[in-house]
């Protein structure tokens, strides 16, 4: 085990393509379950899901007004109409009757009716006893279909409303709810382990720090950008460089069930970095270690006996990120059977110089200039320790490892923060 297998192992680092190409061959999907719409927020659908039925259900009236029959193209301003009843909605449709109704919006249309009237545009000739209109006459010309959603001009029944590999958000659940969907068949939430690996990590934040102790912070950054990604959180481990209690962490996260173990530290070349060890005193299969990328170069993965992924994301902070991005993520979209996610390509807005031979994925702001056209801009600090410039970032712009100097205006691929932060990025659209 050990230094030779690790050693050749290191000897052929590896670049950022081959590397997520690797995992994705890795990945299984995780399986389909069929849960209430009122639970699909988060999930991914594993099915297209088709309309059973029309939206809208009913011909209904945009505007409150008068629904009126028109025979011919419009109707005329000066018209005068008898009003018939009143139409509200929620009022099952009426009997037909000649004449006008008086219409509220969202009401079912009166049989034989085709046309709405604003109340704006009418005046009111004749009230009835508890003042309600009786006689009114047009003030304008009403073109025909006028202020009418007629049934299923939003959607059509049997009509294909969302597509298989869609996450359910609000907008997914509004159609959802509109179409009276009761079940929707979805990937289950992926299982995950985070672990934390560093003698010098203090997890609470009340208990003062001694000397050369700091705080851990990849362990409650790791848990919230998985709970956004809907993620169940199974075990949370913090170990302190005891490679007998990272086994036992390991073996935990395997008899739980997780699909991923995350970890962070302990993947580089210090005394006690003992990663790479362990998994293989664990039989596990280490895949790579190591990728032509700044920061993150030192990042491992493998795989475990139970066929869960490893990822070893080296302990930074910044490249602790990098490594959910860049390798995490796509596992995820293809565990869920999304398609993988496409950058945008923007031009730099400044000049960028870089150590050729490492792809970098650096910290950056995507924003408009005073024209309105988009540039990204790589922060200062690119450091993997700083933290400050990813809290000032809101995209990953990658600069290819053959480059040194960038010049503003050329076009790199940028990838928001998270999955997701532009809905135009999840759906693969270039701009
Ligand atoms: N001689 C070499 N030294 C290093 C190399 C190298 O190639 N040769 N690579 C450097 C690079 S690049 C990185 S990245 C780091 C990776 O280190 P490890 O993954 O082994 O992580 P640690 O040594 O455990 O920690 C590194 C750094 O990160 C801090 N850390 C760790 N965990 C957390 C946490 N949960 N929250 C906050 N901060 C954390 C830790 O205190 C260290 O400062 O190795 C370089 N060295
Ligand atoms: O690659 Mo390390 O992740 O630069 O600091
Ligand atoms: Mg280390």
């Amino acid at each position: 085990m050990g230094d030779a297998a690790a050693t050749g192992r290191e000897a052929r680092m590896i670049a950022i393509d081959e590397a997520r190409a690797l995992v994705l061959a890795e990945c299984g999907r995780l399986e389909v379950e069929r849960v209430p719409a009122a639970r699909a927020p988060g999930r991914v659908l594993a099915e297209d899901l088709c309309a059973q039925v029309a939206l809208p259900p009913f011909d209904n009236a945009a505007m409150d007004g008068f629904a009126l029959a028109c025979d011919g193209t419009h109707l005329p301003a000066g018209g005068v109409w008898e009003v018939a009843g009143v139409q509200a909605a929620g009022d099952a449709r009426a009997h037909a009757v000649h004449g006008a109704w008086r219409i509220m919006t969202g009401a079912a249309l009166p049989p034989g009716t085709d046309t709405v009237v604003p109340v704006e545009q009418v005046d009111v000739l004749a009230r009835g006893g508890g003042g309600e209109p009786e006689r009114i006459r047009l003030t304008a010309d009403a073109a025909r279909g006028q202020h009418v959603r007629r049934a299923g001009e939003d959607v059509g029944p049997g009509m294909r409303v969302l597509d298989a590999g869609t996450r359910v958000g609000a907008v997914e659940q509004m159609l959802l709810a509109a179409l009276g969907v009761s079940t929707v068949a979805v990937r289950r939430a992926p299982r995950v382990a985070l672990v934390s690996t560093g003698r010098e990590l203090v997890d609470d934040p009340a208990q003062p720090l001694a000397p050369g102790r700091i705080r851990n912070s990849n362990g409650p950054y790791l848990a919230e950008e998985f709970r956004t990604r809907d993620a169940d959180i199974v075990l949370q481990a913090t170990i302190a460089d005891d490679p007998a209690h990272y086994a036992e962490a390991l073996r935990q996260a395997m008899a739980l069930g997780c699909d991923l173990v995350i970890s962070t530290g302990a993947v580089s070349m210090g005394e006690f970095d003992f990663v790479p060890a362990a998994l293989d005193a664990l039989q596990a299969r280490i895949v790579f270690h190591k990728v032509r990328i700044r920061p993150g170069k030192p990042l491992l993965f493998a795989v475990l006996p139970t066929g869960a992924l490893f990822f070893g994301l080296p302990g930074n902070p910044v490249s602790a990120a990098v490594g959910l991005r860049f390798f995490v993520d796509p596992a995820l979209r293809a565990m869920r059977d999304q398609p993988p996610e496409r950058p945008l390509r923007v031009p730099l807005a400044v000049d960028v110089r870089k150590k050729v031979g490492l792809c970098h994925l650096q910290k950056a702001r995507l924003a408009a200039d005073a024209q309105g056209r988009l540039g990204v801009r790589p922060l200062p600090g690119q450091e993997s320790f700083r933290i400050l410039p990813l809290a000032r970032a809101n995209a990953w712009a990658v600069l290819p490892e053959a480059a040194d100097v960038l010049a503003a205006g050329t076009m790199v691929e940028v990838y928001g923060q998270a999955p997701g932060t532009w809905r135009l990025v999840e759906e693969g659209c270039d701009i």
